[in-house]
Parts: C-alpha cells; sequence; structure tokens
C-alpha cells in the first residue's frame, strides 16, 4: 500500500520555458521532434489506430493510467518494462497522452508536435514536467478539448481554472509515465507557475511571492528521478524509526520557510530573513544528503559558494543535475561574478536567475522567444 504523503513541501517556478509547437498536417502522420533529445520520430495514424481499443471511449480517463496502453504502447516503441531511456520515456508519455486525448473523438488527427526546451533535460529542474505540460495542454487544445484562445490582437494568453485543472491532471499522467510515482507537484508549478505549498495531494498557490535572486548550477552529473525517489522509498521501508523524523523535519523546514517567504512579503525584507533561509538552505541539503541523494559534486558547489559567502542546496531529485544557491540583495556584483567563475571552474554550467515565472501560456508564433522559435522553425 502507498504510504500517504502527509509532509509539506514548497515548490517553486524558474523562469527557464519550455516551448512546444503543434501543426496540423495532412499527411496522415504523426511525427514528433524533440531536439534536445536528438529524437525525430513518425508514426503512420494508421498504425496508431490499432493500439485503441474496440471503444476509444475507454480510454481518456485522466484520472488513472491505463495499463494495458503503456504495454501496447511499450511494444510498438520496442522498450522492455523497467527501463528509463530518455528518448522511450518521452516517446511514450507523448503518445500516451496523443491516443488517450483523442480517442473519445474516433479519429486520430495527423499532427507534428515539436518540442524545445530551455531547461536542461533530467538534471533536478522539473523538465519532464515542463514537458508533459506543453504536451497536455497543446493536444488538449488540438482536440477541442480546451479552447484555443488566441484571438488576432492577442500574443499571449492563459488558461482558465478549469482548463488548466485538466492539464494538470493530463501532465501527472506524463509524469507517471516518464518517473514512477510522482508526487504531482512539479507539474503543478509547471501549469501554475509561482510558488505552490503541497500536502497530502493538496496544491496551494501562495498569494504573493517575494522576488528571490539565485544562481542556477548544472554540475552535468547526469541522474535518474526514477531510481532517486526509488532509493529514497527503500530507505523509508528498511529503516523507517531513522528516516521518518528526518522527513518530519523537512515539514518544519518547509513550514518555517513558508512563514519567512510570507513576512518577507507582508513587510520589507530584512537581512535577518534572508539569514533564516539560508539557515533553512544549509539544514535541507544536509537532510537530502541523509536521505541518500546527495552527490560530491553538489558538496563541492555548496562549499565553493559558501566560500564566498553564499549558501546552496540540490533541486529536484538530487543526486547530481543540479542546485541553487540564494543570492542576497546586498551581495555585491563582484561576489556573483566570482562565484560564477569558481563553479565555472569546477567544469559546470552556471548563471543568474530568478524564482516565481509563470506558469503554461498559449502563444502566437510572433510572442515566441525568438531562439525557441528559430529552434522550432526548422520541423
Ligand atoms: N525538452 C525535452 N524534450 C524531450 N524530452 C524531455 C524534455 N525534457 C524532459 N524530457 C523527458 O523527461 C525525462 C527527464 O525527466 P526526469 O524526471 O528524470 O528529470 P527532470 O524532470 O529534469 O528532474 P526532476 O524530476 O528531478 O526535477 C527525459 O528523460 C525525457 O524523457
Ligand atoms: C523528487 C521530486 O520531489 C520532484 C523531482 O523534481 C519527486 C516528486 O515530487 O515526485
Ligand atoms: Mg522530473
Amino acid at each position: 500500500m502507498r504510504r500517504p504523503l502527509t509532509r509539506v513541501a514548497l515548490a517553486v517556478s524558474l523562469n527557464l520555458r519550455t516551448y512546444l509547437r503543434l501543426q496540423a498536417t495532412s499527411t496522415s502522420k504523426v511525427c514528433i521532434n524533440l531536439p534536445n533529445i536528438n529524437t525525430f520520430l513518425s508514426w503512420d495514424v494508421t498504425k496508431l489506430k490499432q493500439l485503441l481499443p474496440d471503444s476509444g471511449a475507454e480510454l481518456g480517463n485522466v484520472n488513472e493510467l491505463d495499463a494495458e496502453l503503456v504495454r501496447r504502447l511499450r511494444d510498438l516503441v520496442g522498450v522492455s518494462n523497467g527501463t528509463l531511456d530518455t528518448r522511450s520515456m518521452a516517446i511514450l508519455a507523448f503518445l500516451y497522452i496523443y491516443l488517450s486525448v483523442f480517442a473519445g473523438s474516433g479519429e486520430l488527427p495527423s499532427l507534428t508536435v515539436s518540442v524545445w526546451s530551455e531547461l536542461p533535460t533530467g538534471a533536478g529542474l522539473g523538465s519532464s514536467a515542463a514537458y508533459s505540460v506543453c504536451l497536455a495542454a497543446a493536444l488538449l487544445s488540438a482536440s477541442g478539448t480546451i479552447p484555443s484562445l488566441l484571438s488576432d490582437q492577442e500574443s499571449t494568453a492563459r488558461w482558465g481554472e478549469v482548463e488548466m485543472e485538466l492539464i494538470n491532471r493530463w501532465a501527472f499522467q506524463g509524469e507517471r509515465i516518464i518517473h514512477g510515482n510522482p508526487s504531482g507537484v512539479d507539474n503543478a508549478v509547471g501549469t501554475w507557475g509561482g510558488i505552490l505549498r503541497y500536502h497530502s495531494g493538496k496544491i496551494t498557490p501562495l498569494n504573493r511571492v517575494p522576488m528571490l535572486r539565485i544562481l542556477l548550477t548544472n554540475t552535468k552529473v547526469p541522474r535518474s528521478t526514477k531510481v532517486l525517489v526509488a532509493g529514497v522509498k527503500d530507505k523509508m521501508n528498511k529503516f523507517p524509526s531513522i528516516i521518518n523524523p528526518v522527513l518530519e523535519s523537512v515539514n518544519a523546514v518547509s513550514c518555517t520557510c513558508e512563514q519567512t517567504l510570507s513576512e518577507m512579503t507582508n513587510d520589507t525584507p530584512t537581512p535577518e530573513h534572508y539569514n533564516i533561509l539560508e539557515e533553512l538552505i544549509d539544514i535541507n541539503q544536509h537532510h537530502l544528503n541523509v536521505m541518500g541523494v546527495g552527490h560530491p559534486a553538489l558538496d563541492t558547489l555548496c562549499r565553493v559558494t559558501l566560500a564566498r559567502g553564499l549558501h546552496s542546496k540540490l533541486t529536484g531529485a538530487g543526486g547530481g543535475g543540479c542546485g541553487i544557491t540564494l543570492l542576497r540583495p546586498e551581495t555585491e556584483c563582484s561576489v556573483i561574478q566570482n562565484t560564477i567563475q569558481d563553479l565555472r571552474d569546477c567544469g559546470y554550467d552556471c548563471w543568474e536567475t530568478s524564482v516565481g515565472a509563470e506558469g503554461v501560456q498559449q502563444h502566437s508564433p510572433l510572442a515566441f522567444k525568438e531562439e525557441a522559435l528559430e529552434v522550432l522553425a526548422r520541423y
């Protein structure tokens, strides 16, 4: 039986976006272009139709993963059960959402979907969720399940609450395919943006969000969310009396952090607020090490930034990938530049950004970031 998660977590959106372009075609093919993972594939619509059960209406249940459809898709893609292969997971998530969303209409349309992301793939920044949210929003919109929002004048628009809820649910199915037993917090952040509080499956956006500057560092150490999450679960099962109190303490960190963030938005942020956030970052990083999701490269990140007076922690499932470093308002430009250089000297990618960006949106081609448009226009 799955233990209900009763602890609080806070999740924060980043200002790095995933872009999806969907073109209706008359080729009788479904094509997917995923330049980030060098994957370009197509299938005949007739072949995909054979995967649908006799009554298409049986599909399309947004609350449960259809194990039989997943099995058929695995056969089609040629993967065995426990595969963690980047490409296969991305393709399975796409085909699963495509077939489920269009099954009810009885017709599978030919189309070309191209996705390109500014997020590093599989590095602890929720790239799988951003990918799944884009797929869900685009396919639901193409099927007419949610409206297409853009009029001639409007270049960017957001869906209403009901549509966002549906996008989030379908994205969660994509996350399930990609990473096994996800909490749903990453797809919620991708859908709604901002900062979210997660408790027992209930997701509440924080009303107001302070502006926080951070450094984002990619150690480039490869890791798999699926494997790391399974590892923590194993530890919980093996040493419940040891790990449960750690999770309780993580919960208390989330609550104290939430209170501090709320004070920072109600009053002017003070140096003391930043001191508290820094201590919480350090404590949480130690928790994550105890849970077995640290990595020597992440320890290096923490050590190198602390030498410049800055505090860091891992992101996402850990085990390598990315970490964040909190910047204080008074942190001098030279300190930031020197820290970035130190981290680049370690072989890491590092850049400055801020937290709390918008969630999923529909853009007209004109409102696409130029770089994204340039990449996606190739397909
Ligand atoms: N831009 C993209 N194009 C295609 N597939 C992607 C893209 N981004 C993510 N994916 C899919 O998501 C998988 C990575 O998901 P995973 O959950 O392991 O990492 P993450 O989401 O980046 O990190 P975390 O879950 O720890 O925050 C990839 O293997 C790929 O299947
Ligand atoms: C590690 C994890 O918290 C998120 C990965 O970004 C797993 C989850 O919430 O499903
Ligand atoms: Mg993920």
